[in-house]
């Protein structure tokens, strides 16, 4: 179970597991290679390591998060979709969904956190937009491993864990004067230091493949896999995790050998990956992202807001949407509103992350341009949701903040 190696996607050489986030010699992504090369799903396991044949871990830790695959009749019917498929990560306990911290940033703390302990630990640094925080949060309330979350300033309220602290010190906030970005740059100096390991973003396989569990929910439960998949994104690693588990569930042989068209969406007017999308493979900052702090402000779902996404890089975000085929997709502030509206209207009231708004309206306008046939089997990838029933039947405690620095500053923690 979890047996695997590591490959570097540009060289083709096999790497050494200690944590590994990056190929010493090639430029891009590091991919897994599993023993298994047929997926047996193993429902005895706690949550999201069922698929632990294909997660990069030996060991799994007491969970219920998982990606939940269902039918909304309800929403078929208002999209005239009849093989419409959501894939929810988030608290919705009528369809069986108890992910705590509502996103499916879960899915990869959970790994990540495994695989962090299985090869040599360390007080992991992450930086986040909101959602990746409060997810290593919750693990380091519920497990005690020692985290430095470092987000924008203007995303602290996004962290809360849903259990009560017990070892306080495990966990240190870092809010940053900036933006998502600057968060990042803030973090990477913070593991400068020893016995402080990166997360490591999409460059982290257990991350990719712990997001990848999306696509085998989704294929297992249809019982093949869809013609296409809808996700809102910020750095795109869930398109490239997408891609990666519908290559192996290809290899498979038992879900189909087509892999589905991937439909990517931004929110506007910050839509760097849309703009390079439409002509070239190069990210340009000018041309893709003019007047990028502006554009970030405007934005209903600050955590797309990724100023330096794995686009360009081997293995990245235009690789995997030049093999899948597909579109990528800018939707505006009211457009997600209303696709949100609709879902919880559908859907017993669930709230949306707004990420997970803009996929909606981005499956909306596929069906009203003819991207998508209306008999196509799609999957909606719900990245998040149902916050506030987690408010009301769990509760949350905020994480305070352990220090504020300005973005070229490095924290003393
Ligand atoms: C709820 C939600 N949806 C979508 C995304 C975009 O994910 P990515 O671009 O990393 O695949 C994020 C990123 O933080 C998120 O929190």
């Amino acid at each position: 179970m979890g047996d695997y190696t590591l490959r570097c996607v540009a060289g083709g050489e096999t790497l050494p597991e200690q944590y590994t986030l990056s190929c010493k010699e090639h430029a891009g992504l590091i991919r897994t290679e599993y023993a298994a090369k047929q997926l047996t799903v193993r429902p005895e396991l706690p949550g999201i390591f069922r698929y632990i044949d294909w997660l990069p871990v030996h060991g799994t830790l007491p969970t219920r998060a998982r990606p939940v695959t269902f039918r909304s009749e309800s929403l078929c019917r208002e999209l005239g979709l009849p093989n419409l498929w959501v894939t929810f990560t988030g608290y919705y306990p009528e369809r069986d969904c108890f992910v705590a911290t509502g996103s499916f940033k879960e899915l990869e703390a959970l790994p990540t956190t495994v695989r962090l302990a299985e090869n040599g630990g360390g007080t992991m640094v992450v930086a986040s937009a909101g959602n990746t925080g409060r997810a290593f949060a919750q693990m380091a309330v519920e497990f005690g491993t020692p985290v430095i979350i470092v987000v924008p300033a203007s995303s602290a309220k996004s962290l809360w864990t849903v259990t009560e602290p017990k070892q306080p010190d495990a966990i240190k906030l870092i809010t940053v004067r900036g933006d998502y970005t600057d968060a990042i740059a803030v973090a990477n100096r913070i593991t400068e230091r020893p016995g402080h390991v990166p997360e490591g973003g999409a460059k982290n396989v257990a991350r990719r493949d712990g997001m990848g569990t999306v696509m085998l929910d989704a294929a297992v439960t249809i019982g093949r896999m869809p013609d296409h998949y809808f996700q809102a994104v910020g750095s795109g690693t869930g398109g490239i995790a997408a891609w990666e588990a519908a290559m192996r569930l290809a290899s498979d042989g038992r879900f189909g050998s087509a892999v589905p068209r991937l439909h990517l969406a931004q929110n506007l007017p910050f839509t760097p990956m849309v703009n390079a999308w439409k002509e070239r493979r190069a990210l340009l900052l000018e041309r893709d992202m003019p007047d990028a702090a502006e554009a970030i402000a405007q934005v209903s779902a600050p955590v797309l807001t990724n100023r330096a996404p794995p686009y360009s890089m081997p293995g990245g975000v235009f690789e995997a949407m030049m093999y899948c085929g597909g579109d990528m997709y800018a939707v505006s502030n009211a457009d997600a509103r209303d696709a949100g509206r609709l879902f919880s209207d559908a859907e017993n009231g669930i709230d949306l992350d707004p990420a997970a708004a803009v996929a909606t309206a981005a499956l909306i306008s596929a069906v009203n341009c003819g991207a998508v046939d209306h008999r196509d089997t799609i999957t909606l990838n719900i990245t998040g949701g149902g916050y506030a029933r987690v408010r009301e039947e769990l509760g949350v405690f905020p994480v305070p903040v352990t220090a504020t620095v300005n973005a070229d500053e490095v924290p003393e923690v």
